[in-house]
């Protein structure tokens, strides 16, 4: 483990090291975007490398399919694969329910698609990610730009009538121009603060013409594995309950950064 390493991709690379446990040959996996995924999409390269894994990924960007061609993991479309046996990614927000706010990085349209059509998900994260309620991270709609400031004032108007305590809307911006996703589609974030009820605020979103998802991910989520700087994991079920505990050596891991720059 490189000593450069700060704490905190420590703790996001154990909880992605942990995850790709659950991977066995044979499996369709739905590959998640972000610098946790980054972590598990390594990982299971190195297990593709070194191991011989045989699995086909379904990336949730373009960002990911690059780094999951240059790791070697076959890399099929959703279309092809049709189903998947699992989805691993991360979050930017998660409630006890392990229902989630994602699209911090823009990606919250694929990844949704995605982890639906998967078997099981299990989000990869670190503590800082954890809230009672979601709502302090900016929840990512996906709007399509044409009419977009149409779309963004009836998000506003429809936010007047829902339990939540800010309502300020911004469109998240690359520089001085709209950030774009892999779709061509823009992204306002809603700096809601608190969200009351994360699954009726989803579905009214989405009934609002021009709005093409949102970042709120209910009942999708199976499992959740929070990674910790000094190699500890923890990993809930939502499904059962449990709750389990393990380590990661670092040590025993030095190949996965052998590639760093
Ligand atoms: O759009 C990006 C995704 O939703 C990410 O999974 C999420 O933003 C978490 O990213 P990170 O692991 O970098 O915190």
């Amino acid at each position: 483990m490189p000593a450069e390493l700060s704490p905190i991709d420590k703790a996001k690379f154990a909880a992605a090291r942990r995850a790709v446990d659950f991977v066995e040959d044979g499996m369709k996996v739905g590959l998640g975007t972000g610098s946790t995924a980054a972590w598990m999409v390594r990982c299971l390269g190195e297990m593709v490398r070194e191991e011989g894994l045989s699995i086909v990924g379904v990336p949730t960007s373009t960002r990911t399919a690059e780094l999951a061609r240059q790791m070697g993991i076959k890399v099929v479309t959703l279309d092809e694969a049709k189903w998947l046996d699992l989805t691993i990614d991360g979050a930017d927000e998660f409630d006890p329910e392990l229902n989630l706010i994602k699209g911090g990085g823009g990606a919250l349209l694929q990844e949704k698609i995605v982890a639906t059509a998967s078997d099981q998900m299990i989000v990869i994260t670190d503590a800082a990610k954890e809230v009672a309620q979601l709502g302090a991270f900016p929840l990512p709609v996906e709007v399509v730009p044409f009419g977009w400031q149409t779309t963004r004032g009836l998000i506003e108007e429809m936010l007047s009538s829902m339990d939540v305590m800010g309502r300020q809307t911004a469109l998240r911006l690359n520089g001085t121009q709209p950030f774009l996703t892999d779709e061509g589609n823009y992204i306002v974030d809603c700096h809601l603060k608190r969200i009351g009820n994360p699954r009726q605020l989803s579905l009214v979103l989405n009934q609002i013409p021009g709005v093409v998802e949102n970042g709120l991910f209910i009942d999708i989520c199976d499992k959740v594995i929070i990674g910790g700087a000094d190699g500890t994991v923890e990993l809930r079920d939502i499904n059962d309950g449990s709750v389990s505990h393990d380590r990661i050596d670092f040590a025993e891991e030095s190949n996965i950064f052998s590639d760093l720059d």
